[in-house]
């Protein structure tokens, strides 16, 4: 096994041979292998698991892979060289096919299983007896860990094809949506949200699936329609891809006593998420359960703080499931995300997701998430009833963090010191009658304006009328007074560098991401380099072009029926 001590820089991997001399198989220690498993990885159709935390299983490599995109901006900061993501040595190994890989990578990745509560309530596939179902990575593996400049990456192909937990799909990802996930994370990256990362984005010449599309005129996916699209695997980095629903699925067989080890692989896997998320937080020498205490007081932080973010940034996840929250407290699963246009409280970018998950339900569906954590970490603390009421009280407590996150966020978001409720909430109603576009209001408001006119270019009524019959003006032009009454004893430049960190100037809207990767689809990656260019600088002032292109309001005809979302949960 190869260790590289935290001091040691890597600035030099340009070569597979460098990058797999970093891999490190040390979580085979610490976790547990299917015990049904077959070590080759060669199982890939679907089956029960029910014991052990991974399952080795070999990528499908893609047919004749071509690269698209990678990230510069980790490859800087992992040290590699950019001509690597381009070398076929590269592209064949994130295309899935481990067979030129060198020693000491192992040629079997693996897949993990998790369960789902939807909404806080526990759900179950399949099985309602025992909860080793079938649910877990059914497309995505997992083919490296490496300890890079003193910190520990997991690198996982998504997309990569069947694992065990496929529950009979086909295990590949589209271009499409892989396109999506890898300009989000990117993009979140540049906005200052806790992230997974795109590594590299590669394209099948040749390999298609057939997915749901819309029928004729229709908003919603019909599993009727299929038509073809071609096949990507995506790499997305993360320091481990450990979800609320991971530690769900161990914690329910350890509550129901399913097999004899099923409390020591909830332990573990406890103990194996704060060694990869929480090292260097967590005193590692407490009980067990005291970790747990502290785990949970610290995750609380972190997530309270990342939904703020993503209400900062416009950014709602769509589907806020168990399984789609990261136990490290950062954005995973980029399906049916949006970055919202005009302000709606209940903005929901997918069809298929239900109000409860909309733009400011995210609080609640986190405290849902959370709850869900904080129930599978209790048959560890079963018998510390200190700890039990101290994880009680720390779950208790989330709505009142979350709103202290909730308020600090919109009062940096309007420049000022302390949350003014009124203020805030004779925004949100504005906003809302306007309407106004989210991300340019704001930005706009940055720039400190001394009347209204300039918020007006944020302003989807705006263009519509003219005689302002409910006194919009007015009142828009009352706030403005009361806010710039708030504001003014700041230094005017100060204030508005600050507004300008918080406010981004672009965001990762649907119809920009539409067209790039449907002009993908044909080969071509023009656009899909631009926006990678223009949203990992959101906050920057950038060219009158990209001003022109990516700053303005969504045109009237993609809003409504034939509109320019076409996402799916899964695809
Ligand atoms: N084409 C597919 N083949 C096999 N499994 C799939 C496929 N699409 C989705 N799944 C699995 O179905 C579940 C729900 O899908 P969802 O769209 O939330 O996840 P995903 O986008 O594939 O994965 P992730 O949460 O890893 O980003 C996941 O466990 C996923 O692995």
């Amino acid at each position: 096994m190869l260790k590289r001590s935290p001091q040691e820089t890597h600035s030099n991997v340009a070569a597979l041979e460098d990058l797999v001399s970093l891999a490190d198989y040390s979580f085979m220690d610490t976790l547990n292998c299917d015990p049904e498993a077959n070590a080759t990885g060669s199982e890939h159709s679907p089956r029960q698991v029910f014991s052990g935390h991974y399952v080795p299983v070999k990528p499908t490599p893609m047919e004749n892979p071509e690269y698209v995109a990678h990230s510069q901006s980790l490859f800087r900061e992992l040290g590699f060289a950019d001509s690597l993501a381009q070398s076929d040595d590269f592209v064949r190994m994130f295309s899935g096919d481990l067979s030129h890989v060198p020693e000491p990578m192992r040629k079997v990745g693996w897949a993990c299983g998790y369960a789902l509560s939807i909404y806080g309530n526990e759900f179950t596939q399949q099985c309602p007896f025992q909860t080793g179902n079938g649910y877990g990575d059914g497309r995505a593996i997992s083919v490296l860990e490496a300890v890079i400049n003193g910190q520990r990456w997991e690198m996982q192909l998504k997309g990569a094809g069947r694992t065990p937990y496929c529950r009979g799909a086909d295990g590949r990802a589209v271009l499409r949506s892989s396109v999506r996930e890898f300009l989000a994370q990117e993009h979140m990256n540049a906005l200052g949200v806790p992230t997974s990362r795109s590594l590299s984005l590669n394209v099948s010449k040749t390999e298609t699936v057939r997915r749901p599309w819309y029928a004729e005129g229709s908003r919603s996916m019909d599993p009727d329609v299929l038509i073809s699209e071609p096949v990507a695997i995506s790499t997305r980095v993360a320091s481990s891809f450990i979800r609320v629903g991971q530690i769900e699925l161990f914690s329910r067989r350890a509550r129901r006593n399913e097999h004899p080890g099923a409390m020591e692989e909830l332990e573990k896997i406890v103990l194996h998420l704060i060694d990869r998320e929480y090292n260097g937080v967590i005193d590692q020498t407490l009980p067990t359960a005291e970790k747990a205490v502290l785990l949970a007081k610290e995750f609380r932080s972190r997530l309270t703080s990342l939904v703020a973010n993503w209400i900062r940034v416009g950014y709602c996840q769509g589907n806020f499931n168990s399984d789609n929250c990261a136990a490290g407290g950062f954005t995973l699963d980029y399906g049916p995300f949006g970055f919202c246009d005009a302000f709606d409280p209940h903005y929901q970018p997918w069809t298929g997701g239900g109000q409860h998950f909309s733009f400011l339900n995210q609080p609640m569906a986190a405290e849902r998430n959370f709850y869900s954590f904080c129930s599978a970490l209790k048959p560890l603390l079963a018998k510390h009833t200190d700890c039990l009421r101290q994880l009680d009280e720390i779950q208790r407590d989330f709505p009142r963090v979350m709103q202290e996150q909730m308020e600090a966020m919109w009062a940096a978001k309007l420049g000022l010191d302390a949350f003014h409720p009124d203020l805030f909430s004779e925004l949100a109603t504005l906003m809302m009658q306007t309407p106004v576009d989210y991300t340019i209001f704001f930005r706009e408001l940055s720039s400190l304006p001394d009347d209204i006119e300039p918020l007006r270019k944020s302003f989807y009524g705006g263009r519509t009328y003219v005689a302002d019959p409910e006194g919009l003006d007015q009142r828009w032009t009352a706030w403005l007074t009361k806010w710039q009454s708030l504001t003014e004893h700041r230094s005017r430049e100060e204030l508005s560098s600050q507004m300008k960190h918080a406010n981004p100037k672009y965001s990762l809207k649907e119809w920009f991401l539409v067209p790039a990767y449907q002009q993908a689809a044909s080969g071509n990656y023009a656009m899909l380099r631009e926006l990678q260019q223009v949203m990992t600088q959101p906050y920057a002032e950038q060219s009158e072009r990209v001003e022109k292109k990516y700053y303005r309001l969504k045109p009237l005809e993609l809003f409504g029926v034939g509109g320019a979302s076409h996402l799916s949960c899964s695809s």
